[in-house]
C-alpha cells in the first residue's frame, strides 16, 4: 500500500484559495519544466470560481507565483451535452467565472471545449472529445493513457466526481478515456466525463470541496468502508497520494482521517 491521500483543511476561503495557488503554481512550475506545457482537466460547481480566487490575482511577482497562461491547455473532466452558452455548460461557467476575467493584456490559455455539433450523439460528442485529447497527448498508439499535470475535480453531496455516479456502470470502464452518460441521476442526464482510469493518471490531482453541506459525505469517503465504493473513493485509493483534498473547517467537520492546516 502507498501513501494515503493528502487531506488538507484551511480557516478561510482567502486562506484555501493561497494554498490551491501555492499547489497549482508547483504543479504548473514542474509541468513547464518537465514538457514546456501545462495540462490541466476542470470541473464546474463551484471550482471555477475558487480558481478565480486564486489564480487571478497578479501574486508578488516571482517566476514562482506567476501563472504563465499562455502555456496552458485547460481540458474539462466532464461536460453536459448542451450548447456552450447554456446555463448548464461547464465551458460557460469556467469562462464567465474565471478565464474571461484575466486582463486581456495577459497571455491566454488554450481551452479544449466540446464540438458542439455532436450535441444529438452522445456516444460521437465523447468520442470525438476522446480525439481532442488523443492529438493534444500524441497518438493513441503510443500513449495507453492521458496524463493530466493536473486535475481539478469537485466532489458532489453523493461522492461522485467528473460526471462518475456511485454505482454507475461507468466506474468499470478500464479502456476509454471520454465517456458518454445518457442517465445522469443529476441533471441535465447527458454528459460526457473523462473515465476513472484517465482521472486516476493525472500527475496531481486536486479535490477542493467546502461548505457544511460536504461533511456527511466527507466522513464517508474518508471514515467509512462504504467510501471505498465512491467515485470520490476510488479516486482517492487508485491515486493515493498523489491527491490533494482543498477543504475548509466547516467541510471535515467530525472527519477522523488525519487532516493538516497549511501547506506553505
Ligand atoms: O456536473 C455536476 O454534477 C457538477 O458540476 C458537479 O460535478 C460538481 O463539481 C460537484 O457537485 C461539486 O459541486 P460544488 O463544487 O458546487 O461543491
Amino acid at each position: 500500500m502507498g501513501k494515503p491521500a493528502n487531506l488538507y483543511a484551511f480557516e478561510s476561503a482567502d486562506e484555501l484559495a493561497k494554498n490551491l495557488r501555492a499547489y497549482v503554481l508547483d504543479a504548473q512550475n514542474e509541468s513547464l519544466q518537465r514538457h514546456d506545457i501545462f495540462r490541466v482537466a476542470v470541473s464546474g460547481g463551484s471550482l471555477p470560481k475558487t480558481l478565480a480566487k486564486a489564480l487571478l490575482p497578479a501574486g508578488n511577482g516571482s517566476e514562482k507565483d506567476t501563472a504563465k497562461f499562455d502555456k496552458w491547455e485547460i481540458f474539462y473532466a466532464d461536460e453536459r451535452a448542451v450548447p456552450l452558452d447554456h446555463e448548464d455548460s461547464n465551458h460557460r461557467l469556467v469562462k464567465e467565472e474565471w478565464l474571461d476575467q484575466i486582463p486581456k493584456e495577459m497571455p491566454q490559455p488554450t481551452v479544449f471545449p466540446i464540438d458542439v455539433k455532436y450535441l444529438n450523439d452522445t456516444q460521437e460528442l465523447a468520442d470525438q472529445y476522446e480525439q481532442t485529447l488523443v492529438k493534444q497527448f500524441a497518438s493513441r498508439d503510443s500513449v495507453k493513457l492521458p496524463m493530466f499535470d493536473l486535475l481539478l475535480l469537485g466532489c458532489g453531496p453523493d461522492g461522485h466526481t467528473c460526471s462518475l455516479f456511485p454505482g454507475h456502470e461507468l466506474l468499470r470502464e478500464t479502456t476509454g478515456w471520454v465517456l458518454p452518460i445518457e442517465d445522469s441521476p443529476k441533471p441535465p442526464a447527458k454528459r460526457i466525463t473523462l473515465s476513472l482510469p484517465v482521472a486516476t493518471h493525472g500527475i496531481k490531482i486536486g479535490f477542493v470541496a467546502t461548505g457544511a453541506g460536504k461533511k456527511d459525505i466527507m466522513r464517508k469517503i474518508f471514515d467509512s468502508e462504504e467510501g471505498h465504493a465512491l467515485p470520490c473513493g476510488l479516486v482517492n485509493d487508485m491515486a493515493q497520494d498523489k491527491v490533494s483534498w482543498f477543504t475548509d473547517t466547516p467541510a471535515i467537520e467530525g472527519v477522523q482521517f488525519p487532516s493538516r492546516r497549511g501547506l506553505l
